[in-house]
């Protein structure tokens, strides 16, 4: 079975803790991502090398990796140069994920999609708009993912849940279509099955234990008499 065969239907488990926070570890990332295809994840998604090596050695459903650095003349953040492709492979992707916005950047998206490619993964565009998606599909991405929207200044307020309707403009394209974004209940998710993704990321309703305790804490000090 391949990569994406094994992925479809399924849920990915994106184990991206809370940055310098008390689970930003690669042995917590490593025992969470264990824990995540315990419960029935097909997937994970992981940030940066350290963390891809541990969680490499410990779970053998395909990896979708990633490196997030904040550059200083360019909003794009995910996977933004050639070398941390070449870095990604090494550490154990199946998968590799970059931003495929048309922002400026300092690779351009088809030498990304070309090293993934090279190196012998799959592409993972993390898409913002249909034309990103447009695009990332003529370049030789596998997966367009829903993954930016919202998050940029052109789809800022794109409002609370995952973006349904990117995931059918998606789904008449042609092609392995990720939700991803904001997908922070099991009715979210299942909506976003019935919209036509192919499969669905969850990362902080599942790994971000600060962002969900906070939803709690804050319903319950709303709710107090
Ligand atoms: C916009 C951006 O940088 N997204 C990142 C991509 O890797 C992660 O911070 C998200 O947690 C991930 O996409 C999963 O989404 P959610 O945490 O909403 O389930």
């Amino acid at each position: 079975m391949d990569r994406l065969d094994q992925l479809r239907g399924g849920l990915v488990v994106s184990c991206q803790p809370v940055g310098g926070g008390a689970m930003d570890r690669p042995e917590i990332v490593a025992a969470m991502a264990a824990a995540a295809v315990a419960g029935g994840a097909a997937g994970v998604r992981i940030e940066g090398i350290a963390n891809l090596r541990a969680v490499r050695a410990r779970v053998a459903v395909p990896i979708i990796g990633l490196v997030k650095r904040d550059l200083p003349d360019s909003a794009v953040r995910i996977t933004p140069w050639l070398d941390d492709v070449r870095a990604l492979a090494d550490a154990g992707a199946d998968i590799i994920a970059y931003d495929a916005t048309d922002r400026p950047r300092p690779e351009t998206t088809a030498a990304l999609v070309a090293a993934i490619r090279a190196a012998g993964a799959l592409a993972m565009a993390d898409c913002a708009t249909l034309a990103d998606g447009e695009r990332a599909r003529d370049e030789g991405a596998a997966i367009l993912g829903t993954t930016l929207s919202g998050y940029t200044e052109a789809t800022a307020g794109r409002g609370e849940g995952v973006d349904t309707g990117l995931i059918r403009a998606f789904r008449k394209l042609g092609g392995f279509v990720m939700a991803e974004g904001r997908v922070n209940t099991p009715e979210l998710a299942a909506d976003a099955m019935a919209a036509g993704a192919d499969a669905v990321t969850v990362g902080t309703a599942l790994t971000r234990l600060e962002h969900v305790t906070g939803w709690f804490a804050r319903a319950v000090a709303g709710a107090r008499r």
